[in-house]
């Protein structure tokens, strides 16, 4: 048995793609919306995922007292909700193997999400899913390879083995700190690159960006404990490619909208917004260069344009590569 919480695209896109696959294993995705869920029960579709059929055997539910007792639970919900979601539910939450799937640290804490969960669940085993994949694709059955970290390589293989499927290729690490890095800062990476082509600023300055950007990334998961190899993997250098490049991403569009002077739909996730703040108070405080996340803040919070954020890169000291 499958649990998945957090029906928004992704959970709902994991959901289609582990139930789709086999008969022998059963999904129950929960949401927090009643109406929504028992929409999405009945009709065998939802908006996040448009011209997806959910699979027979997929069941949509709201109440978390019908949690399976059994197997994983992975939590596909917004990084700023995590706290709030672990908190509320622990009684059904707590000892169990919780696989986390959002991407960001906590704007109030400077935490990763394990750290999150460490602090609320400290009784649970914490595991992470992480890497490039746009829920879309997941959902249409196209190939992705994503990390499935965990704290012992047992319960890495073990977690791998139940959450693959034929198109949806898990690789297993024991290191979750840089796992969980990756994910979150490619986000604040992907919208300084998107406000770099939404200003008209030309791809050598996406590419300088995006490289520079991973030189930061590595910075700071070397100073929290992150074996490097993990940043050169899918869950970093994958998904910082992936995201800053492509506009199926909502925070390189986000950038885009940014650098084009354009509002952006306040409803739509976009995790790097709040993580570029997050990332900069821990860079700051533990004496860490990263520029790219400095200037992204400023973007974010409208302290900057996009002008002045890149001259504020350019003017830096030359230094050595
Ligand atoms: N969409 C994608 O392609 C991918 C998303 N992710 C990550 O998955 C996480 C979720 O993203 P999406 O599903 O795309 O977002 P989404 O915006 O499609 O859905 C978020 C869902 O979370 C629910 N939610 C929000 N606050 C909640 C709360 N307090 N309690 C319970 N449910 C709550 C919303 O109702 C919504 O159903 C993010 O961290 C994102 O970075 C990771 C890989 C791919
Ligand atoms: O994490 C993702 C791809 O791996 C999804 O990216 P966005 O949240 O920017 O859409």
């Amino acid at each position: 048995m499958i649990s998945i919480l957090g029906a928004g695209a992704f959970g709902t896109a994991l959901a289609v793609s582990m139930q789709r696959e086999s008969d022998a294993r059963t999904v129950w995705l929960w949401g927090r919306n009643a109406d929504a869920m028992a929409q999405m029960q009945a009709s065998r579709e939802t908006p996040r995922l448009p011209g997806v059929t959910l699979p027979d055997g997929l069941t949509c539910a709201s109440e978390m007292s019908a949690l399976p007792d059994h197997g994983p639970i992975l939590l596909a919900t917004p990084m700023q909700t995590l706290r709030a979601l672990l908190t509320t539910h622990a009684d059904q939450l707590s000892h169990r193997t919780l696989v986390i799937c959002c991407k960001g640290i906590e704007l109030s804490s400077g935490l990763r999400a394990s750290q999150v969960l460490a602090e609320v669940l400290p009784d649970a085993t914490p595991a992470t899913l992480t890497g490039p994949s746009f829920a879309a694709d997941i959902a249409r059955g196209l190939p992705t390879a994503l990390t499935l970290a965990c704290g012992t390589a047992a319960c890495a293989e073990t977690l791998q083995t139940q959450l693959s499927t034929h198109n949806l290729r898990l690789y297993s690490s024991t290191d979750i700190i840089g796992a969980e890095l990756g994910g979150a800062l490619k986000n604040v990476i992907a919208i300084a690159c998107g406000a770099a082509i939404g200003a008209g600023l030309g791809e050598s300055a996406r590419a300088a960006l995006l490289t520079r950007g991973y030189a930061e990334m590595q910075r700071m998961a070397a100073a929290l404990g992150a074996e490097p190899e993990t940043l050169a993997g899918l869950s970093g250098f994958g998904d910082l490619t992936l995201t800053c490049t492509s506009e199926q991403s909502r925070n390189y569009r986000f950038g885009a909208s940014i650098g084009r002077g354009e509002a952006f739909d306040p409803a739509v996730t976009v995790e790097g917004a709040a993580t570029a703040r997050a990332t900069h108070d821990v860079a700051t405080q533990r004496g860490l260069d990263m520029p790219i996340t400095a200037v992204v803040t400023g973007l974010v919070e409208a302290r900057l344009d996009v002008a002045t954020a890149m001259d504020m890169l350019l003017s830096r000291p030359l230094k050595k590569e």
